[in-house]
């Protein structure tokens, strides 16, 4: 083969929300069938306002005529997925100005990513750059940038920018405005979809912010050269609080990050001026976040248990009248006493003074904010009206004037400020949906959702089309378009207090008028899903806490009895693996307590294990799955219009009707699960037909 140079030009555009580093693009240069040596090129971004990056424009030479390939490096696979390369016309490298016309003429490649990453913003620009293709590998498969090599190759919408946003609805909407290619809003083409970021997991270390010392001053005036002690106290450090606030939906936030910091309180300084205490920190996480302390650091409560450990230490050799060793560390120097590196000594003192001096008793003071006892667990499942405090700041030091006595008038020592507690969380998001759909891969879940709600989530002819959980509202009220229902949403039991020489009454529950409830749409399981198939049963965690449970068949794909069952098995193995998950838990809780309580023999609970945190509300442990096979639930069998599905559909009801009855038993096997109505209820969800059935069934089982 005969090579010649080519020069090539590189441009790209990546996604890079908040983050000012280096963008590293794996450049694979294939001539003809063998490929190079993978070329590193490295390219700084100019940061736009939204997170899209332009790299500096580069270029660069190479003596050959093959295929430029565009890889995912390994600091950052799951990033970037645009660059465009291109073979400039000129033959002079400085001649070329990178723009935008010059792509049309050379070989274009993309190096595609996790569809889950795509920002819209990127997305949307990837068809301007497929329609320059002219030749060259399509590394961008049509599986994942469908919206590239559709019909009409439109571009991906942003979030929001909903066709036909803005017009109201009706849930059973069925000749919806049609685009030219026949699309319409329950059949919509693939690339018509929003997509928002969504994290359900994070894992954070927080710290507190430590106290600033306190001030060692004396008042100096012209004709007073040597005042009385006036050095200002510390500040105290800041706090970080967690509060789960309505307005967040996803953990994506916080997943990027690895530590939050509160601030340090300010030293004091001279004439009596207080240093300003730390600023706090307010982690604003959604509504059904659970937090879960995974270890903490506080090295107040270890100095405090050390102290105790030496105390008691010594008191046992001065009665057995033993010899009291010096402690040393291990280059053999004695280790300093623990009470003394609380303090601050004068910095004008020489070193022989400094070991002279006499310190004071460490003052006895109160904390204002407790730290909460560990291990930490909070169930986040409403919002929380006032922050909730993870760890509190370190006190600040006090100023020389606080050890002024009548011998020590003029104390040339201050304390140091606390040292802040470190506390490292784990963060788990379970979706707080009224209803969960529950369904094999391209059921029909997703087109249900938009049936049944205003929700654009992606709906496409291939499994696992959806990779994150949806959630859609439907919003109740005799608006027009809108579904006319009435439903009560119990609030709470509260007893009758009409007489009290009466017979005591039946509780009487507390209801109020539901004006809407949500619909929580999750990735497809297979069978095996327990064993890490397809997407995992991971995704059911944002199902667990709803209320009704909604398993999507069907009717044209394969017999909907062994399908329900296969989702059930499913779902109790989720509920069993949860239960035993919990209950390990517990149990290490309780080993850590008695493990913390026999070596620590103090009344001081703050540092070692306590009980569970009275907040949590983990599911009940060794129910055998009952905290969700003991739900109500229906089944919606979908695409009945097609044909030859009557049978099926007639074999699912009768089996229904057979547990229902209690002559077949629960299709999960547990025992005591909730057969009380097992419903199905046929539908078109891409016609809109037999929707308004499945709310009104759902609220049913929603207002028991
Ligand atoms: N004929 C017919 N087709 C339907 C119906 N509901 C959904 N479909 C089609 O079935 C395909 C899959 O629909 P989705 O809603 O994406 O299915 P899904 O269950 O969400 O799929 P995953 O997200 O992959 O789990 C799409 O092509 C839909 O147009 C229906 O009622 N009738
Ligand atoms: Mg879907």
């Amino acid at each position: 083969m005969t090579t010649h140079g080519t020069e090539w030009a590189m441009r790209s555009t990546a996604c890079f929300v908040g983050e000012r580093s280096r963008i590293h693009l794996g450049l694979q240069i294939e001539e003809g069938m063998k490929p190079s040596r993978p070329t590193r090129m490295t390219a700084t971004p100019d940061l736009e306002k939204d997170g899209i990056v332009n790299c500096n424009p580069c270029s660069f030479r190479h003596p050959g005529d093959g295929q430029l390939r565009m890889v995912p490096t390994p600091r950052h696979p799951s990033r970037g997925p645009s660059a465009i390369l291109s073979r400039p016309p000129q033959r002079s490298l400085s001649k070329f100005p990178l723009q935008a016309d010059h792509l049309s003429t050379g070989t274009h490649a993309i190096a595609g990513e996790s569809p889950t990453r795509i920002n819209t913003r990127t997305a949307s620009m990837l068809p301007r750059m497929a329609c320059r293709s002219s030749r060259g590998p399509r590394v961008l498969l049509p599986f994942l940038y469908p919206s590239l090599f559709g019909a009409n190759g439109g571009s991906i919408p942003r979030a929001g920018m909903a066709a036909g946003k803005g017009t109201r609805r009706s849930s059973t909407e069925s000749t919806a405005p049609k685009t030219d290619s026949g699309a319409t809003r329950l059949n919509p083409t693939p690339d018509d979809y929003s997509m928002p970021y969504f994290a359900d997991k994070a894992r954070l270390t927080i710290h507190a912010g430590p106290g600033g010392h306190g001030c060692i001053s004396f008042l100096r005036e012209l004709f007073l050269e040597d005042g009385p002690p006036n050095g200002g106290d510390g500040g105290h450090g800041g706090n970080v609080y967690i509060q789960a606030v309505h307005g967040e939906t996803s953990l994506h936030k916080l997943s990027r990050r690895r530590a939050v910091r509160a601030e340090r309180g300010k030293s004091g300084q001279g004439s009596s001026r207080g240093g300003p205490r730390g600023e706090d920190v307010v982690i604003t996480v959604p509504v059904g976040t659970i937090v879960r302390e995974l270890g903490r650091d506080d090295p107040e409560a270890e100095n405090r248990f050390l102290q105790e450990r030496e105390k008691r230490n010594m008191w046992k050799r001065k009665r057995n009248r033993e010899p009291i060793p010096v402690e040393e560390d291990e280059d053999g120097e004695p280790i300093e006493d623990l009470t003394r590196a609380k303090w601050m000594l004068y910095p004008g003192m020489s070193s022989s003074d400094a070991k002279r001096v006499e310190l004071p008793k460490l003052p006895h003071r109160d904390r204002i904010l407790q730290q909460p006892q560990a291990p930490l667990q909070l169930d986040l499942s409403r919002p929380s009206p006032q922050p909730i405090l993870l760890v509190a700041g370190g006190l600040g030091g006090l100023g020389n004037p606080h050890f002024v006595t009548k011998g020590v008038t003029k104390p040339m020592y201050a304390t140091r400020g606390e040292p802040a507690m470190s506390m490292e969380i784990e963060l788990e998001l379970k979706l707080l949906a009224d209803i969960g759909l529950v369904g094999l891969p391209n059921a029909g879940k997703s087109t249900l959702l938009r049936a049944l709600s205003n929700s654009r989530t992606r709906v496409g002819d291939w499994e696992f089309t959806t990779l994150q959980p949806n959630i859609g509202t439907v919003v109740l009220d005799n608006n027009k378009g809108r579904p006319m229902l009435t439903s009560y949403r119990r609030v709470s039991d509260r007893a009758s207090k009409k007489d009290i020489f009466s017979a005591p009454e039946e509780p009487e529950p507390e209801l109020e008028r539901r004006t809407r409830f949500t619909i929580a749409d999750i990735p497809g399981l297979i069978e095996g899903a327990h064993l890490d198939k397809g997407l995992g049963i991971a995704f059911l965690r944002h199902v667990e806490r709803a209320g009704v449970l909604a398993f999507v068949v069907d009717l044209g794909a394969r017999n909907a009895v062994s399908a329900l069952k296969a989702l059930w098995n499913e779902v109790g193995l989720y509920a069993q693996m949860r239960e035993e998950e919990e209950h390990g838990r517990r149990r290490q809780a309780d080993i850590d307590r008695s493990a913390g309580m026999g070596a620590f023999d103090s009344k001081d609970t703050t540092f070692w294990p306590s009980a569970m945190g009275d907040d949590y509300s983990g599911p009940s442990v060794n129910a055998g799955g009952l905290h969700i096979a003991g739900k109500p639930w229906f089944v919606v069998a979908t695409k009945g219009d097609l044909p030859d599905t009557q049978e099926n559909f007639a074999e699912l009801r009768e089996y229904l009707a057979a547990v229902t009855r209690g002559d077949e038993p629960h299709p999960s096997g547990v025992e005591g699960a909730w057969t009380e109505d097992c419903n199905v209820i046929p539908v078109s969800a891409i016609k809109g037909q037999g929707t308004d059935r499945v709310l009104h069934w759902a609220v049913g089982l929603l207002d028991g």
